[in-house]
């Protein structure tokens, strides 16, 4: 694997896009990796990532294969980012926080509480002469403008 993971994520579809448009998509899953889009002339067009996480994915899926890497990275100083990327609705607040960020909703919670769980448990378990400094900053950019979600240190 690369040093860049890149993945695509679905979500299902909402009742009122059901509703509106019917319950019938666009997009064909080829395999794990690769989906292809229909358009209007039923041209099909393939896209491949690193994975393909479809509607029926779940959080736990998509923080294993994509985050639990950085997690393990970052524990030996080894920097990590994850960027959530898509238009307006398509679901990176669910994938990165998850239905609510307060609620303890195993199944639902997103990548964050699952990183704090588990960057604090690798933590706790170390060898107790080992000194870590965690820092985080999470930063929404939205029409190219950076705004600072979350600020825990003057540093930052
Ligand atoms: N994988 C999923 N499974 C179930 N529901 C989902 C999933 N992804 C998103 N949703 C739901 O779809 C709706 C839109 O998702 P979300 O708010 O995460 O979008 P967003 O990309 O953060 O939008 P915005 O950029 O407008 O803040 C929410 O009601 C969310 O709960």
């Amino acid at each position: 694997m690369s040093n860049i993971t890149v993945c695509a994520r679905f979500r299902p579809l909402s009742s009122k896009e059901k509703r509106d448009h019917g319950a019938n998509i666009c997009i064909q899953s080829v395999d794990s990796e690769s989906f292809i889009i229909k358009d209007k002339k039923d041209e099909g067009f393939t896209f491949s990532f690193d994975k393909v996480f479809y509607e029926k994915s779940k959080q736990a899926d998509v923080y294993e294969f994509l985050v639990l890497p950085i997690v393990q990275d970052s524990v030996n100083a080894i920097y990590g980012t994850i960027i959530a990327y898509g238009q307006t609705g398509a679901g990176k607040t669910y994938s990165m926080e998850g239905l609510n960020i307060l609620e303890s909703d195993e199944e639902k919670k997103g990548i964050l509480p699952r990183v704090v769980d588990v960057l604090f448990a690798c933590i706790r378990s170390s060898d107790e002469s080992t000194k870590y400094s965690i820092k985080l900053s999470m930063v929404e950019i939205y029409m190219e403008k950076v705004r600072y979600v979350c600020v825990g240190d003057s540093d930052w």
